[in-house]
């Protein structure tokens, strides 16, 4: 897409609880309509009751924000950062409403999703569509949307450096126990989708390794770290899916993290990492689905075990996320679209049916088909 002048960058996030009180309210926007199954929705409660009704994730964004501002700032960018959520406080459609009040009229937006998929990609541009319109700010705010950027150097580096840490440690680990050299295994982890929003994700009509453009996209990147980690050479690794929700006869992505674990002591495996490949920040999937489930499945099974850090607001890749920015604005910009997989560097604008929605369309901004974003590409 062609670079434009923009006057607010948007950082979109998937919103969290911030108290007990908000627990139940926040549960019900996530899976309004979605047919999760209340005793789901009730075991999810308890993942944030434990730690006060708090998700993570909201502070999280909030120490993303002010380390964009920071690196917008020192490169003498003069766009201001904004912060909105799908569920929960600020809403996008509020956000819509002041920024367009503060005199905003082209809004770029990126995503704490780095993959392609209804719920990492298409949803957002949703969000951002069904709030022009509920706004009827439809036609009068220009949004744009970054490109999903799970192949982007400033993703994969915090990955590259936290695999070869872990794998120093836990090596360090089984030395202490006198298994120097025992067998380490890799697993890159990231949420299970439906298997049905997994072959939608992408444009149509394109053939991906492992069925989709989801896990194709995961597969390269796991590679693309594995490359950059010396000590990894050699290592058996594999992706593995968590946080699976919904009815149980729908097929998820598999093998969940914890039956995988259960299976490599018969292979003669003593230690693990898991490379949490899927998210962005230490919210609650990572904290709870990571650090306390699967971290004591590997416990159960006497395996040392260690979960490296996601991106969070590792200079790395804040400056990715400031380089993104630059790809798509007239300041500064950056004509270099950099992507480490051979599957990018991902479009700007999807192509129509992209990510589709199985539950139907809804007005969308960014993609080639899209009415109220305004975007041409
Ligand atoms: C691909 C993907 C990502 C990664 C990309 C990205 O980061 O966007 C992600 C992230 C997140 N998912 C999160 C929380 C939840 N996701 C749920 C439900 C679902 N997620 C799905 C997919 C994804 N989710 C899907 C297909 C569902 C089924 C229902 C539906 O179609 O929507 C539910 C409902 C209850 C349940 O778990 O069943 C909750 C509470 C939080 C916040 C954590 C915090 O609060 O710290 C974050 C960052
Ligand atoms: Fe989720």
């Amino acid at each position: 897409m062609q670079p434009k002048s923009y006057d607010a960058l948007l950082l979109a996030s998937f919103g969290g609880p911030e108290g007990q009180d908000d627990v139940i309210p926040f549960l019900r926007n996530v899976t309004s309509g979605r047919g999760i199954p209340d005793e789901r929705l009730e075991e999810v409660a308890t993942h944030y009751r434990a730690n006060g009704g708090i998700s993570p994730i909201n502070a999280q964004n909030r120490a993303l924000k002010s380390a964009l501002e920071a690196e917008l700032a020192r490169r003498g960018i003069n766009l201001p950062v904004l912060w909105g959520n799908r569920n929960w406080d600020p809403y996008i459609t509020d956000v819509f409403r002041e920024a367009y009040d503060a005199g905003h009229r082209r809004v770029l937006a990126l995503s704490t999703s780095a993959y392609s998929g209804y719920s990492s990609c298409r949803q957002y541009r949703e969000d951002f569509g069904m709030a022009l319109v509920e706004t009827g700010l439809a036609g009068k705010l220009e949004v744009d949307k970054i490109r999903q950027y799970f192949d982007h150097p400033g993703f994969v580096e915090p990955y590259v450096e936290g695999l070869a840490e872990g794998l120093n440690r836990v090596r360090a680990d089984l030395a202490a126990q006198g298994a120097a050299d025992a067998p380490v295994h890799i697993l890159f982890a990231t949420h299970s989708i439906p298997i049905g929003d997994a072959e939608n994700a992408g444009p149509r009509g394109v053939e991906y390794e492992g069925g989709s453009a989801y896990v194709a996209q995961h597969l390269a990147t796991a590679r693309a770290v594995l490359d950059r980690v010396p000590e990894a050479a050699g290592v058996d690794w594999s992706l593995v899916y968590q946080s699976r929700s919904g009815a149980p006869h729908v097929p998820w992505l598999e093998p969940d993290i914890n039956d995988a674990i259960a299976e490599l002591p018969a292979q003669g495996v003593k230690g693990v990492v898991i490379v949490p490949l899927g998210f962005v920040s230490d919210h609650m999937e990572v904290v709870w689905d990571l650090d306390t489930e699967a971290l004591e499945t590997c416990r159960n099974l006497g395996l040392a075990a260690a979960r490296i850090p996601t991106p969070g607001v590792h200079q790395k890749f804040v400056e990715g996320l400031v380089d993104l920015v630059c790809e798509r604005t007239l300041d500064q910009h950056q004509a270099e679209r950099p992507a480490l997989t051979a599957l990018g560097p991902w479009m700007d604008v999807c192509m129509p049916g992209c990510c589709a929605n199985r539950r139907g369309e809804k007005p969308t901004v960014a993609g080639m088909d899209s009415t109220v974003g305004v975007t041409q590409p």
